[in-house]
């Protein structure tokens, strides 16, 4: 168990999510939290714990452990701790982008209608747009564009169920993603996602998998396999991989219209901006506030 603060055993919790990607929220004002692998994977724990995809400290960026984070401090004060529910660190999480900067409006820590956050993966813009919050997630790249040029795909995946490896693109948005075009017949509500799916050549850094049915013009469906989760309802940076990397398919390489993205948990939009960045916009809602107490955990 983490150290705590030595006045309390128990923990403030806000619950909240991101088109149904989940979290559990800490505010860590004062930055008196060892937020470990252990306690996160407790608190993330569905059946014994609060429960989430992931957890989120919003402690401020000059406290960050991380030197580069602290670098960040005078453009933007709050950083976005986030960690996968195995308790595993992540360099950016899209939806919760829009859930942290939501939790920060909603306690005045931040009243603008456009403000930066702090990230592993740097500064995140972020701006409130009626019922939506758009980020700007940044620079985007193919990991290995010569190959993506020449053959369209640098991978293959094997998905539980199929006998056959599906061609697989890999896109980093300061974290791994695998983006997988399904082939025509392939049922995507059908897959078998409890499974981890197979990739090749490994990640070396492991890798989220997104697997895609392309339903119109600029429009997917997709499902997502994350890294240290399992099957979530959704993932913001998969969610542009898999639109950047369709797009790309089909020969519009820096988009120029913006793509729907369909998940189990709703619909997001992406769209290119200048510079190679790519902007993520969806809704984002705070359902819960609580106190847990930790021996319980
Ligand atoms: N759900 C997130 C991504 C969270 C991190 C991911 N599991 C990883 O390990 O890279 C999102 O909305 O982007």
């Amino acid at each position: 168990m983490a150290d705590m603060p030595a006045d309390s055993r128990s923990l403030r919790f806000t619950k909240g999510h991101g088109t149904e990607n989940d979290f559990v929220v800490l505010a860590d004002l004062d930055a008196r939290l060892d937020l470990d692998a252990d306690l996160t994977r407790r608190l993330a724990d569905r059946h014994a714990g609060i429960g989430g995809d992931g957890v989120i400290r919003v402690v401020p960026t000059a406290s960050a452990d991380e030197e580069s984070v602290r670098a960040l401090a005078d453009r933007a004060p709050w950083f976005m701790d986030y960690r996968n529910a195995d308790g595993s660190v992540a360099e950016m999480c899209g939806n919760g982008t829009r859930v942290f900067a939501t939790f920060l409006r909603r306690e005045g820590i931040e009243t603008a209608d456009e403000f930066q956050i702090a990230t592993r993966a740097g500064l995140k813009g972020i701006r409130f747009e009626g019922d939506l919050v758009a980020t700007n997630m940044g620079r985007w790249r193919l990991v290995d564009e010569d190959r993506a040029r020449a053959d369209g795909f640098d991978s293959l995946v094997h998905v539980t169920g199929h006998s056959d490896p599906w061609s697989a693109l890999s896109v980093d948005m300061s974290n791994p993603h695998t983006v997988v075009a399904l082939p025509e017949g392939v049922d995507l509500d059908a897959l078998d996602l409890l499974h981890a799916p197979v990739v090749r050549p490994v990640p070396p850094h492991g890798t989220n998998v997104e697997l895609v049915r392309i339903l119109g013009p600029a429009h997917i469906a997709m499902r997502v396999h994350e890294r240290g989760v399992g099957e979530t309802r959704s993932c913001g940076t998969g969610v542009c991989a898999a639109a950047l990397a369709t797009s790309f398919w089909a020969g519009d390489p820096e988009p120029t219209r913006d793509w729907t993205v369909d998940v189990p948990g709703g619909r997001l939009r992406v769209r290119a901006l200048p510079g190679h960045e790519v902007e993520l916009a969806g809704p984002a809602a705070l359902v819960a506030d609580g106190e847990v107490d930790l021996s319980t955990l």
